[in-house]
């Protein structure tokens, strides 16, 4: 056990990957910066309620207006009130006038509904920050509000130290776990500890791209040939062969993932606090 704990622990924020789906959001404001909110929540299967006069509405917001009618609700009219708040889980504005921002913000806090407001990071109850996403794999870079640009210019260096085969990797490797409870069921307890002692031994032996080649006929033979035998067999051994598949796409920015439609089925999170965490002192 480590016991060497960081006695200055503090002035961060914390990472997790909140589940959205089906609550409501507002998002107030149809701009450029609203257009990015409506792809980050559409990730997320929450039902959207976009408030913004149609004047208003960037080209990017009106495009997903059209391709998920479903999903979004477009009201063409300015915020009216509280009575706006009504029902909702989580509100953002993104609009052009701070004066109404903060007026929404206090709304919020009355009502206990969490805010962002893309113009007044010390009000905010959370912040966004820049994406990676490969299927279930979902790498956030934050900054704490220090440094949006550094944060899209660190995202293209963690992009780049990416093989391209996590995301297909994580979604076989959340199959295999499936299968071993079938061999293995129960909760916690001895069987909980043996389960993730063969798992973590197995996820440090193999490649991610021996992990993303995977398929039911290998899965059943690691179940049979190494769990059933009390041992972590070999990527070959159940058949794996090891030649270099190559990948089209590797990893994607949100843009281009939320294109394919991919809907994650896992909810994994990374999360690079950077700077603001240890050495840098916080606004508020
Ligand atoms: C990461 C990202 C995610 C996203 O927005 O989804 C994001 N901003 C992005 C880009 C970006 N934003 C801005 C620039 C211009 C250059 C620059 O200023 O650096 C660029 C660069 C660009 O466009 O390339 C201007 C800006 N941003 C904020 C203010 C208000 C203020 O600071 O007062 C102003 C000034 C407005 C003005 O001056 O009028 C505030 C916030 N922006 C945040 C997130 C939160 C903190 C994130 C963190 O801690 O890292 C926070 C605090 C609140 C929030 O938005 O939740 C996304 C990258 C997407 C990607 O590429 O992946
Ligand atoms: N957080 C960030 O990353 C970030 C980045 C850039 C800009 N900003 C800030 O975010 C805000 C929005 O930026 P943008 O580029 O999207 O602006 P924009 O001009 O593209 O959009 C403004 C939007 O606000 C809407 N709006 C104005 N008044 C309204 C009202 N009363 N009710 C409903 N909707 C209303 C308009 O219809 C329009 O859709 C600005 O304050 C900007 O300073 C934040």
């Amino acid at each position: 056990m480590d016991l060497s704990l960081d006695p200055n622990l503090g002035g961060g924020s914390l990472l997790i990957a909140w589940q959205l789906k089906d609550k409501n959001v507002l998002i107030v404001g149809g701009g450029e910066v609203a257009s990015q909110r409506v792809e980050s929540i559409l990730v997320t299967d929450a039902r959207i309620t976009v408030l913004s006069p149609e004047k208003g509405l960037s080209l990017r917001t009106k495009r997903f207006l059209e391709l998920y009618p479903d999903r979004i609700v477009h009201y063409d009219r300015p915020f009216t009130g509280s009575n706006e708040l009504e029902n909702m889980d989580m509100v953002l504005t993104a609009i052009d006038d701070n004066n109404l921002s903060l007026e929404i913000v206090g709304m919020c806090r009355k009502a206990k509904i969490p805010v962002n407001a893309a113009d007044i990071p010390d009000l905010c109850d959370f912040y966004f920050g820049a994406q990676i996403r490969d299927g279930p794999l979902q790498i956030m870079i934050s900054t704490n509000g220090q440094g949006p640009r550094l944060s899209a210019l660190i995202k293209q260096k963690v992009q780049g130290s990416l093989t391209g085969f996590e995301g297909e990797a994580l979604r076989k490797v959340g199959e295999l776990r499936q299968l071993l409870k079938v061999y293995e069921p129960g909760v916690g307890g001895a069987a909980g500890r043996k389960r993730m002692k063969w798992m973590t031994q197995l996820c440090n032996q193999w490649e991610m791209e021996e992990f993303a080649s995977m398929d039911a006929d290998m899965m059943k033979r690691i179940m049979e040939d190494g769990w059933m035998q009390g041992r972590c067999p070999t990527f070959e051994e159940v058949g794996g062969k090891s030649s270099r598949r190559t990948l089209a796409g590797g990893p994607q920015t949100i843009s281009s993932w939320s294109k394919n439609l991919l809907i994650p089925s896992l909810s994994f999170v990374a999360g690079l606090v950077v700077a603001g965490l240890i050495s840098i002192p916080r606004r508020r």
